[in-house]
């Protein structure tokens, strides 16, 4: 479980969380919704401690963020942020490779070599194996990362937008292959996803943010509805129901 207890964060003297407290169950997909700047990505990047904490505290399983080595942690926990750092020279095969240096450090192994070539035939990378990512059209490029980061091969997954660059087919197949790493491999997946349908229709469990705040939690069928819609994105959308599932009729 990931464990977050009354966080509060500022920048340049601007709120971006307000006492945030949330337990993110093991297993499944929990996706985070809620407008631009609700303090989405502010929260995913300090649970991965790419920010530092400046109160409360955080937990993955019994690692307290800040206090345990970052070695450690990257074995259990890794994230695609938003803005992943980009290295166009590289081929597919030697970024996905980058995500088991936390297990090899410089010197891989058969082991590592296997998990790398299982990313790369997972996310239908084999052929591009050897392109260099500038050669890479944006959505193959965003399949490389999200390769690299299942490399990792951590129980904890944070995915911030990854479905930024993709058409629907590349997005329903990631969104099922997150579904197949939950249910098959025991993974859990926290996602920041724009698309509350999306999140609906692939997530176990929904956090709706607003204004650095959690406002609901829970599961698809349990909170959305046309009040979440209107209180968290302010906009009056119908909502309907198709073979159990809630769609929002945007
Ligand atoms: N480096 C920064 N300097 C100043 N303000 C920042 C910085 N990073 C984030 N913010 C502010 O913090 C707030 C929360 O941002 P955050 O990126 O966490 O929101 P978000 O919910 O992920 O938004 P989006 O959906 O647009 O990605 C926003 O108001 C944003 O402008």
């Amino acid at each position: 479980m990931i464990r977050v207890q009354d966080v509060s964060y500022e920048i340049d003297g601007t709120q971006v969380l307000t006492d945030v407290s949330v337990d993110i169950a093991k297993g499944g997909i929990t996706a985070l919704i809620g407008p631009n700047g609700a303090g989405k990505s502010t929260l995913l990047s300090l649970i991965a401690r790419l920010q530092q904490l400046q109160n409360g505290a955080i937990w993955v399983d019994d690692m307290q963020i800040g206090n345990c080595a970052d070695r450690v942690l990257a074995q259990h926990l890794s994230i695609l942020p938003q803005m992943a750092a980009q290295t166009p020279r590289l081929t597919v095969q030697e970024l996905v490779a980058f995500g088991r240096y936390p297990y090899h450090r410089g010197r891989p192994g058969a082991e590592d070599d296997a998990q790398v070539a299982r990313a790369l035939q997972v996310f239908e990378l084999s052929e591009l194996a050897q392109r260099p990512l500038e050669a890479l059209s944006g959505g193959q490029r965003q399949r490389a990362q999200i390769a690299m980061i299942f490399a990792q091969d951590t129980d904890y997954v944070l995915l911030d937008e990854p479905l930024n660059n993709l058409d629907i087919a590349a997005s329903r197949s990631l969104m099922w292959t997150l579904q197949h790493m939950c249910r098959d491999h025991g993974k859990t997946i926290v996602i920041v996803l724009h698309d509350i349908n999306v999140a609906s229709r692939y997530a176990d469990m929904i956090v709706a943010m607003k204004g650095g705040q959690i406002v609901r939690h829970g599961s698809p069928t349990q909170i959305v509805d046309a009040g979440l819609v209107r209180d968290v994105f302010g906009t009056d959308a119908p909502v309907v129901e198709v073979n159990g599932e809630r769609l929002v009729m945007i």
